[in-house]
């Protein structure tokens, strides 16, 4: 049975079963935990395509943060859309933006990338929607990716005249081959499912959101007879390189990112790649 543990931002609700509270649909991540397994759903809830902007990078933050205090044995990360996991950053922290803003919106992404990349539970995707750009990156963060049918994936930044830092790169450095990254990075190829799962960008597909899960689900399963702490040391001894080489570098990170974010050419690029999917969206 589920339990109790629903969660937004800072505020906890109960849940009775397995049915929401009625508030809960309001909240940008609602969290369920398993009573049986101990795994906890985290799902994306801000319509209508989860784009990532500052409040609600800061409560995945702040989710991540509940589930390592709460020793959490396993995460399912997905998405209350029925077609998106999530469309990436929100362009809209970007254009035309407030430089405080953007600085902590840019901090609070890297937190979130520091906390799942390097998260000591065992951590899988189901991507039961298109994902690009950061939807990809927060997929990349976690361990296992299960992918349902007939959508997109990828860093596809190029194609919008931008660079993926570093740290993007090292994550799907860490789940492709470095050849498949390279062409995907500099191309910003969109992965169909199937292209996916080829390049080894996913690791299994699903018919379903329900059977994306079961598929999470059997995958935290395996590590029931490792010990949590062999295993979380591992993961992390594998991933400090990267981790570390953005401890080392959060300023200049950030302070790279708004100096490239505010170049007229850049903002005029975001401008007509808004009004693109606006238009697109109109139709
Ligand atoms: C220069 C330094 C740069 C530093 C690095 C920055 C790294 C950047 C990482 C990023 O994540 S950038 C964002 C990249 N994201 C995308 O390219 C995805 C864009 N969206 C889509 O392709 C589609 O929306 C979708 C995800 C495939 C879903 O398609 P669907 O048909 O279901 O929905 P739409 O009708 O397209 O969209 C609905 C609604 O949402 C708005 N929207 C979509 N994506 C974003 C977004 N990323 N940010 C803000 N808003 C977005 C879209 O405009 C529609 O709005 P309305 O017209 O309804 O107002």
């Amino acid at each position: 049975m589920l339990r109790s543990v629903l969660r937004a931002s800072t505020t906890r609700l109960g849940v009775t079963g397995s049915r929401f509270c009625s508030s809960a649909a309001d909240k940008l991540v609602i969290t369920e935990v398993d009573d049986k397994t101990g795994y906890a759903t985290v799902t994306l809830n801000r319509p209508p395509v989860n784009s990532l902007n500052l409040e609600l990078l800061t409560a995945i933050s702040e989710t991540l943060d509940d589930l390592q205090n709460n020793k959490s044995r396993g995460m399912i990360l997905t998405s209350s859309s029925k077609s998106v996991f999530s469309a990436g950053l929100d362009i809209m922290e970007m254009y035309k933006p407030k430089v405080d803003r953007m600085k902590e919106f840019w901090s609070t992404l890297q937190d979130v990338w520091f906390k799942l990349y390097g998260s000591p539970f065992p951590t899988v995707a189901a991507i039961n929607g298109h994902s690009p750009a950061g939807g990809c990156l927060l997929s990349l963060c976690c361990e296992y990716r299960v992918m349902c049918q007939n959508y997109t994936i990828g860093l596809n930044e190029t194609r919008l005249g931008i660079v993926a830092p570093t740290w993007f790169m090292a994550s799907m450095r860490n789940a492709m081959s470095r050849r498949d990254a390279e062409m995907a990075l500099t191309l910003g190829t969109l992965f169909t499912t199937d292209e996916a799962l080829k390049v080894g960008l996913v690791d299994e597909v699903a018919t379903s959101k329900e059977d994306a899960i079961a598929k999470a689900t059997a995958f935290l399963d395996k590590f029931k007879k490792i010990s949590p702490q062999a295993r979380s040391m591992t993961k992390q001894a594998l991933r400090s390189k990267d981790i570390m080489e953005l401890e080392d570098n959060r300023t200049q990170d950030i302070d790279l990112f708004v100096y490239a974010v505010t170049q007229p050419k850049v903002q005029k690029g975001l401008e007509m790649y808004l009004e693109a999917l606006k238009a697109k969206s109109a139709k």
